[in-house]
């Protein structure tokens, strides 16, 4: 099964208007793989820029996380709606980094679900801790997030549903998970979905990989079966994010 090529580059609280504008404009000029589908997903303020900005065909703008309400008394929100008014059509959701802040499964299901009915497509993130991965119980945990998941969206919703797999313990901190223990989870993910959704959803869905991506490290673990690109935080504002789009050729 030939699944397209993935790469996000999240942002996160980083950057200013002419850092934000610089990067862009180094994927625009950059000779991307154009088999590859890039979503970059920069501060909430910044979207209008990153949409103005954007002219690379294949690459698409991102917000790091939204709202599962419509509209409303939401101080420091920001909706779906909002996000498709401004041009924005997908959105990160789940990431470890708001679920220590608080999001359980459940609310990172009804944001995913919420953003799929509102027309966004989604990133949706998992992924353990060192404590859990040390107690054995990786593919439990994945496993529950995805039955939260699983709860909420059904049937053509899984198409606007791109899964990043991302260890706590390898974000942010340099220790990027062997091939190995990549390719374990993401063939965990892949079969959880074939037992409990279908064989097409399990053959389709894109199973990114995410924590300390760099370089140096993608093309090894882009060779994996079950990895089909990644999701890429502090080299996504360097020159080298455009040799990890480029990771698959
Ligand atoms: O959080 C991450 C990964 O961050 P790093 O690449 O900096 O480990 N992606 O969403």
């Amino acid at each position: 099964m030939a699944r397209k090529f993935f790469v996000g580059g999240n942002f996160k609280m980083n950057g200013t208007k002419e850092s934000i504008k610089s990067i862009i404009k180094n994927l625009n000029e950059a000779k991307l793989d154009p088999n590859v589908e890039v979503v970059i997903a920069p501060s909430h303020i910044f979207l209008p820029i990153a949409v103005d900005a954007v002219t690379a065909s294949n690459v698409a703008v991102a917000a790091q996380n939204v709202s599962n309400k419509p509209n409303g008394a939401h101080t420091g929100e920001v909706s779906v709606s909002q996000l498709k008014d401004i041009g924005v059509n997908w959105t990160i959701t789940g990431h470890s980094e708001r679920r220590a802040a608080g999001e359980s499964d459940e609310e990172v299901a009804l944001k995913t679900k919420a953003a799929i009915d509102g027309g966004l497509s989604v990133i949706w993130c998992c992924g353990e801790s060192l404590e859990e991965r040390e107690a054995g119980k990786t593919v439990e945990v994945v496993e529950k997030q995805l039955a939260a998941l699983a709860e909420k969206v059904s049937g053509d919703d899984w198409k606007k549903i791109v899964i990043a797999y991302e260890p706590i313990w390898a974000i942010g901190t340099g220790k990027v998970a062997t091939t190995e223990q990549a390719q374990e989870v993401h063939a965990a993910i892949r079969k959880w979905l074939r037992t409990n959704v279908s064989d097409s959803v399990a053959d389709e869905t894109r199973i990114l990989y995410g924590g300390s991506v760099t370089a140096k490290n993608c093309k090894d673990l882009a060779k994996q079966e079950d990895i089909d690109g990644f999701l890429v935080g502090g080299a996504s504002l360097k020159p080298e994010f455009v040799d990890i789009i480029n990771s698959n050729q």
